[in-house]
């Protein structure tokens, strides 16, 4: 299956999905994170929830966040060239709704990708080598590129790893993790 093949079928199972189910999957996500060894470092990368497009309730894995006192930073995206900048998010820190419903900070202090340690990555699909779909603009791809090497890149995903191996275009970079409901992948 093509990428963009995958997405179709990816999309469609998440609208599939119930309310009850986001919520419950989306905390047993959160409850998987806490079994890796990923707690050690200081600035964690997350995605704020399109709601309207049933993403995983990052809400949770905020919480663990808060909880261990880590830096959380969260990105505005920029439409016209697929470029992402990153702030940290603070209680002080106001959101607003995108025109394609992704909250963002107003403004914040402006973290560079090179400080971050971890970032947790929107998934449609995965493979059992760490290969990623995502809905293809390739924000994330130019974003995780900016980051250093070693920084570790943990995919969220509601679903189980594709069986096909995903086609790797020449500028994606893969994922160390994969965190499931249900498992965790390492890559
Ligand atoms: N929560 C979250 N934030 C994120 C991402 C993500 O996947 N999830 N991104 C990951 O890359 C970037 C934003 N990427 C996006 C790329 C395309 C569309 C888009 O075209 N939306 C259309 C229809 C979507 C559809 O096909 O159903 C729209 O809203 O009209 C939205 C976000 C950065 N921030
Ligand atoms: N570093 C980069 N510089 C410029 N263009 C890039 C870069 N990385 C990716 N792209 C482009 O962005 C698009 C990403 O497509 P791809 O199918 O890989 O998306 P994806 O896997 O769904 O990823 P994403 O979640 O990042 O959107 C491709 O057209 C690719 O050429």
């Amino acid at each position: 299956m093509t990428k963009a093949e995958l997405r179709k079928k990816y999309k469609l199972m998440r609208k599939e999905l119930s309310q009850t189910q986001i919520e419950d999957y989306s905390l047993a996500i959160a409850n998987q994170l806490l079994q890796l060894n990923i707690w050690d470092w200081s600035f964690y990368h997350l995605f704020l929830t399109i709601e309207e497009q049933k993403e995983i309730n990052t809400e949770y894995v905020l919480n663990i966040l808060a909880g261990k006192d880590k830096n959380s930073v969260v990105s505005k995206s920029n439409f016209s060239d697929f470029s992402m900048t990153h702030v940290l998010l603070t209680d002080a820190t106001k959101l607003k709704k995108n025109s394609y419903n992704i909250p963002e900070p107003i403004d914040g202090i402006e973290i560079l990708p090179q400080q971050l340690d971890v970032v947790f990555i929107p998934l449609l699909a995965f493979d059992k080598t760490g290969n990623r779909v995502g809905y293809g603009k390739g924000f994330y791809d130019r974003f995780l590129a900016e980051c250093n090497p070693e920084t570790l890149k943990i995919g969220l995903s509601f679903f189980e790893a594709e069986d096909l191996k995903i086609e790797a275009l020449k500028n994606d970079i893969k994922l160390n993790y994969c965190v499931t409901p249900l498992t965790l992948h390492q890559f």
